[in-house]
């Protein structure tokens, strides 16, 4: 397994953020559910190392989040909710930024396959701060998948993109989970629908549901994923 959590907890001041969540998770598209505040961001911060929990494990690829750092982030790619981007850069520039980070080979061809990938091409001559929303999601999202990570973290990866560019994100997402182990955040139901294979509910920091997709719904005859996520987290 790719991602092992074990009774991780974080707390700030008195509120438990994430409450005792343990997981595994390999290859494929986990979507993480779970109303605003429930503790999804929270626990991929705790997983990308960019925040300590409280207590509890996880480990990616092997490696413990609090003492190897430096070897989980090598494995793993984030594209945070907020998608921090350096605006007065180019496009590219960028890219080539991220791609020196990450000591990647043979950079030019990379980047060229990845503007490809993420159909950067007809603003990769822009500055980021020059992009639309959805075009600067995607800039996220390519730099989260340059260094071809095993473990793909991503946060809301598809807010701000239009219809069109949905499809083809989603197909990309969809892609990248045949070989890695990808955990996806989103409020979509839809989208849900559309990438992952199986889902993780949470609420008020604890996991209220884990399952396939297919295992939801046969456990709630007649709902639908909506309904099933309302019924799990409205209380
Ligand atoms: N740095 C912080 N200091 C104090 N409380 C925090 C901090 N970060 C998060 N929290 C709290 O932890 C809880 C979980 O927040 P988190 O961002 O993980 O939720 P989320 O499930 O990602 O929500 P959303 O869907 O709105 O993005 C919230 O109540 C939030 O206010």
């Amino acid at each position: 397994m790719s991602i092992r959590v074990e009774a991780l907890t974080k707390v700030y001041g008195t509120q438990h953020a994430v409450d005792n969540i343990s997981f595994t998770a390999g290859p494929g598209v986990l979507g993480f559910l779970g109303p605003n505040g429930a503790g999804k961001s929270t626990t991929m911060k705790i997983l990308t190392c960019f925040v300590p929990q409280t207590s509890g494990a996880a480990s990616v690829c092997g490696f413990d989040v609090s003492t190897q750092s430096l070897e989980v982030r090598r494995r793993i790619g984030y594209l945070p909710e907020s998608n921090p981007l350096y605006l007065d850069m180019y496009v590219k520039e960028s890219l080539g930024f991220v791609a020196g980070v990450h000591q990647v080979p043979d950079a030019a061809k990379r980047i060229k396959d990845i503007i490809e990938q993420t159909g950067l091409g007809p603003e990769q001559h822009k500055k980021i701060g020059q992009l639309s929303k959805g075009y600067k999601q995607r800039v996220g999202l390519a730099q989260a998948i340059l260094h071809d990570p095993e473990v793909l973290i991503l946060d809301e990866p598809t807010s701000g993109l239009d219809p069109n560019q949905l499809i083809g994100i989603r197909q990309l997402i969809r892609d990248l989970g045949r070989s890695k182990t990808i955990v996806l955040s989103t409020h979509i139901m839809q989208e849900v629908e559309a990438v992952c294979d199986r889902a993780i509910i949470i609420n008020k920091g604890k996991i209220v549901a884990d399952d396939t997709l297919a295992g939801l719904t046969s456990a709630n005859p007649g709902r639908t994923l909506e309904q099933i996520f309302i019924n799990l987290t409205n209380f």
